[in-house]
C-alpha cells in the first residue's frame, strides 16, 4: 500500500438557497500525508470528504487523486477506503467476512479465496484483533468494531483513506488510545489519510497538517505548531487552543489594554482597536496588594498549576510568574502578558 497525492481546486457545493456548504475550497495533500479537517459543526468537513469519496458531487471546481481527475469516476473505482462513525459493519457477517467483503464482491481482479483469507488475517493482526475473526459485530466492543471497520477499509489496498469522526462514539480514553494507534498504523502502511473531526486535540495530535474550516471555506491550512503560533485570523486564534481575549488599542507598536488591565505590550500590529488573544502560559500572575485581579482558583493544584483570576473585565486563565511566590486564593494580583496575537476588532 502506498499513498497518493490529492489536489482539490476551488470546490463549491450548495444544497439549497442558503449559504453554500463549500464555498471555494482548495487543498493539496501530499502522498503519505495525514491531514485533519477540523472545524465547527456545519463548516463543510463531511461534504468535502463525501465529494472526495465520490459519494457527492461538486457544483464547481475539481478533485484529482494521484494526478487523475475524478470527474465522473464512481466511488468504487476511486481506490479509496472509508471509515465513518456511523458506517456500521454488516451485522449478519462475522469479522472475517466483513473484512473480506470488498475483495469478494470484486468483478475484476478478485483474488483467489486463499489469497483473500491470507490478506484478511494479515489485516486483522495489523489492527491487533487476530483472534476475533469468527465473532459477530455485536460481540465486539466499540473500539474493536472500529478496528474491524479500518481493516475492512484497508482490505482493498486503497491509496487514500477517508475517516469521518471514526472514534466519535467511543469514550475519551479509548478514543485517545485508538487515535495514537491509528497514527502508528498509518505511518506503517504509508497511506494518505484525511480525517474529519471537530475535536481539536485529536486533529493536533495525529495530523501532519490541519485544515481549519469555517463556513464552507478553509480558514487556514498548516502544521499544528504553525496554527497555534501564527493563526491567520481571529477565528483560528479563538478556535484553536485556549486563549484569553482582551480588547486593546494599538498605538505606535504598543498594545494598550482596555481599562489598563495589563501593562502595555509591544506588538507588531496595525494601529487601532484590536482584539488580543493571550494563551494562558503567556499570562503571568503575581500577588500585588493593590492589583486589579483576585485569584479565584488553582487548577490542578501541584506542578503546572494554572490560575484562574477575575477582575472587572471577566475571568482569565494564567500561570504563576516564575520569579514570584504562588499567590493564595482570594489574594489580589496583577497580570502581565508576555505575548499576544492581535487582530483588528
Ligand atoms: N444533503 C444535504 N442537504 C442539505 N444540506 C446539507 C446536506 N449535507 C450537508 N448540508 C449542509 O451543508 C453544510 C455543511 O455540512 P457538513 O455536514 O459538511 O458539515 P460538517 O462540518 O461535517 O458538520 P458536522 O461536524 O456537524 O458533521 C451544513 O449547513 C449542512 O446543513
Amino acid at each position: 500500500m502506498s499513498g497518493t497525492g490529492v489536489e482539490i481546486r476551488d470546490v463549491a457545493r450548495r444544497f439549497g438557497p442558503g449559504a453554500a456548504a463549500l464555498d471555494g475550497v482548495s487543498l493539496s495533500v501530499r502522498p503519505g500525508e495525514f491531514v485533519a479537517l477540523l472545524g465547527p459543526s456545519g463548516s463543510g468537513k463531511t461534504t468535502l470528504l463525501r465529494i472526495l469519496g465520490g459519494l457527492d458531487h461538486a457544483d464547481a471546481g475539481s478533485v484529482a487523486i494521484g494526478g487523475r481527475d475524478m470527474a465522473g469516476v464512481p466511488a468504487r473505482e476511486r481506490g479509496i477506503g472509508f471509515v465513518f462513525q456511523s458506517y456500521a459493519l454488516f451485522r449478519h457477517m462475522d469479522v472475517f467476512s466483513n473484512v473480506a467483503f470488498g475483495l469478494r464482491v470484486r468483478r475484476r481482479n478478485r483474488p483467489p479465496a486463499a489469497e483473500i483469507a491470507e490478506r484478511v488475517r494479515r489485516l486483522l493482526s495489523l489492527v491487533q484483533i487476530p483472534e476475533m475473526e469468527r465473532r459477530y459485530p455485536d460481540q465486539l466492543s466499540g473500539g474493536q468494531r472500529q478496528r474491524v471497520a479500518l481493516a475492512r477499509a484497508l482490505a482493498i489496498e486503497p491509496s487514500l483513506l477517508l475517516l469521518d469522526e471514526p472514534f466519535g462514539a467511543l469514550d475519551a480514553q479509548v478514543r485517545k488510545d485508538l487515535r495514537l494507534w491509528l497514527r502508528g498504523l498509518q505511518e506503517e502502511v504509508g497511506i494518505t489519510t484525511i480525517l474529519v473531526t471537530h475535536d481539536q486535540d485529536e486533529a493536533m495530535e495525529v495530523a501532519d497538517r490541519v485544515a481549519v474550516m469555517r463556513a464552507g471555506r478553509i480558514a487556514q491550512f498548516g502544521t499544528p505548531d504553525a496554527l497555534l503560533e501564527n493563526p491567520a485570523d481571529a477565528f483560528v486564534a479563538g478556535f484553536l487552543g485556549e486563549a484569553n481575549r482582551l480588547l486593546c488599542t494599538v498605538r505606535a507598536g504598543v498594545a494598550h489594554f482596555e481599562g489598563d488591565a495589563l501593562p502595555p505590550l509591544p506588538v507588531q500590529a496595525p494601529e487601532g482597536r484590536a482584539l488580543a488573544f493571550i494563551r494562558p502560559h503567556e499570562l503571568l500572575a503575581r500577588a500585588a496588594p493593590d492589583g486589579p485581579f483576585t485569584l479565584r482558583a488553582l487548577r490542578p493544584a501541584g506542578p503546572g498549576t494554572r490560575l484562574v483570576v477575575t477582575g472587572p473585565r471577566g475571568s482569565f486563565d494564567a500561570v504563576a510568574a516564575p520569579d514570584a511566590p504562588l499567590p493564595r486564593r482570594g489574594e489580589p494580583c496583577a497580570l502581565e502578558a508576555q505575548a499576544a496575537r492581535i487582530f483588528p476588532a
